[in-house]
């Protein structure tokens, strides 16, 4: 059974097909009322009001998986969740619509005084002339951060006859031209616009972005919009260019802390404010909690995971294209680590054939996490693998080769240690199963799977019976047995399965055969 912790509000329709499981377990409720059973749920479902902290993760050590029913992940300290091997998912495109009609709504507002106005027909006056306000027509409209929100801001302010200017360092050429902007200096929009509306993420670049310095940029008369996060229009900072009429107006539908308070903006007239409204439509609700819903399942049944902040994004076919390479890797990860149960310092992985051609990374990251995990004591997988991998100083890189050895893909495995280097290659057949076809310099063909013997030793007559004769002895079946060597009379190696773990005594009495050197229980 899996429990989630439905913490913020989240549509209850949208929730519907994680209910009709029989396997998942809802709990509607604040983490303040949860403390007593936080240990005990697997994944959490939040909003923009749930903070979840490094304080909250490490009161929830069963939690596999975060869902933000939205787009900002602000509130949620992803590097603490993905060192726990926690995964985060997020709705990235289902409030797109409502957060630019929310921007447009405001910006209209702005301009012509609605708030301001509504209230005072409310108190019964019919002032038509304090509320004269600007046409948006033929006005320059300059949008920070052109993703999602940003361009669709932009296709409405075209059908208002608006000029669009748009800042965004990481928007390429194309798909500025593909969208029909062009792209500007920030101090040249800062510089135009006669409308500014941010909609980049809050990140350590973004905070602040429309400080003092930048604000001293922006046209005399300037209005400004933040539907994104407070905090990237400095709050401290507008004051002065509000009370000086620099700024002619400002639209606030997010805070550096919410709700605000008794905030000073709030004494403005020309400030208008809603209370985070941008994502609160029926539509956007049910859109973010269906998707996050859908991926939650997906998760649970095993399935990848398409919006995922910390992990590689795969499709279903993708993912089932990988999944068999997945698990081989996972597995020449576990067995190298084992028989390298040295310090090292690198990894590095060679594909060939047809896996060469798939999304390796995700294939990288599983080997990895199979490779530490006998090492570290907390959970590693492959949403924390090459931040546990740098903390242990450990690199890994990964290469592309011809080289199959007649099979049709490859991956081989090289490990460096401190005066060490083993290699191990695997390849997988599919109905048939994964397959070692090289284990440290010899070439053997074994399949890697449950308690396997490593043993060393030299190439001579009757050493197979030897080691069948002491394992019988000590009441261990041999469900396989591969051997392999180097050159005839020289080095040689067997890979037994067995149906049970030996013990100590197993080994030490394996090792006191002559011509053996070295045995080694390996676990894959
Ligand atoms: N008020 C509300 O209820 C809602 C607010 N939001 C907020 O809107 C923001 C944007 O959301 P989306 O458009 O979906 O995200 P997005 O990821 O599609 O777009 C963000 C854009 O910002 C750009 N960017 C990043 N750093 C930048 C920088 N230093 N300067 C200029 N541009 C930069 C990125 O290149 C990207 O194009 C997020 O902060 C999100 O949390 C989203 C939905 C609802
Ligand atoms: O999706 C976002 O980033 C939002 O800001 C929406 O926040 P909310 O889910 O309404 O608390």
């Amino acid at each position: 059974m899996f429990r989630v912790l439905v913490s913020d509000a989240i549509s209850e329709e949208g929730l519907a097909p994680l209910r009709t499981s029989a396997h998942i377990d809802i709990v509607q409720k604040k983490v303040s009322e949860a403390e007593g059973e936080l240990h005990t749920f697997d994944a959490l479902l939040v909003r923009s009001a749930t903070k979840v902290t490094e304080e909250l993760l490490e009161k929830m050590p069963n939690l596999k998986i975060v869902g933000r029913a939205g787009v900002g992940v602000d509130n949620i300290d992803v590097d603490a969740a993905t060192k726990r091997g926690i995964v985060v998912i997020n709705a990235p495109n289902g409030n797109t619509i409502s957060a630019a009609e929310h921007t447009f709504a405001m910006m209209a507002a702005l301009v012509r005084h609605i708030p301001q106005a509504h209230i005072s027909v409310k108190s019964r006056e019919w002032n038509r002339s304090a509320f004269v306000g600007k046409e948006l027509f033929g006005k320059k409209l300059g949008i920070i951060g052109f993703g999602r929100i940003g361009s669709e801001v932009a296709k409405r302010a075209r059908a208002f006859g608006m000029t669009v200017l748009v800042y965004d360092p990481f928007l390429t050429k194309e798909r500025a031209e593909k969208l029909g902007v062009s792209i500007q200096s920030l101090d040249e929009v800062l510089a135009a616009a006669d409308i500014i509306t941010v909609h980049t993420p809050l990140t350590k670049e973004t905070r602040g972005l429309l400080g003092t310095e930048n604000l001293a940029k922006t046209k005399k008369g300037v209005y400004l919009i933040n539907c994104a996060r407070g905090g990237i229009i400095d709050e401290q900072a507008l004051i002065p260019f509000l009370e000086s009429g620099h700024v002619a107006g400002v639209a606030l539908d997010v805070f550096e802390q919410e709700p605000p308070g008794d905030h000073p903006l709030l004494t403005f007239d020309n400030v208008i404010v809603t209370p985070h409204l941008g994502a609160s439509t029926v539509e956007a609700q049910l859109n973010v909690a269906t998707q996050v819903a859908e991926e939650l399942l997906h998760f649970f049944e095993g399935q990848p995971v398409t919006s995922s902040i910390n992990l590689p994004a795969l499709s279903k076919d993708v993912y089932e294209k990988i999944q068999a390479f997945y698990h081989l890797g996972r597995k020449l990860g576990l067995i190298a680590s084992q028989f390298m149960n040295i310090p090292v310092q690198e990894l590095s992985v060679t594909y060939a054939g047809t896996v060469a051609d798939l999304e390796t990374t995700y294939i990288t990251r599983s080997l990895l996490a199979g490779f530490l995990r006998p090492r570290v004591a907390s959970t590693v997988n492959e949403v924390n693998a090459a931040m546990i991998a740098k903390e242990r100083g450990i690199t890994y890189g990964e290469k592309f080769s011809d080289e199959t050895h007649g099979y049709a893909n490859c991956i081989s495995l090289t490990v460096h240690g401190e005066n060490k280097t083993f290699t191990i290659k695997g390849t997988h057949v599919p109905n048939y199963g994964d397959r070692i076809v090289h284990f440290d310099g010899v070439a053997i063909d074994f399949a890697p799977e449950g308690h396997l013997l490593y043993i060393q030793h030299q190439d001579r007559p009757g050493m197979i019976g030897k080691v069948g004769n002491v394992l019988g002895a000590h009441d261990v079946n041999i469900a396989t047995m591969q051997v392999g060597r180097q050159e005839a009379g020289g080095k040689a190696m067997m890979i037994l399965s067995l149906d049970k773990p030996v013990d100590d005594a197993v080994l030490n009495a394996l090792a006191q055969i002559d011509d053996i050197e070295t045995v080694k229980r390996l676990e894959a």
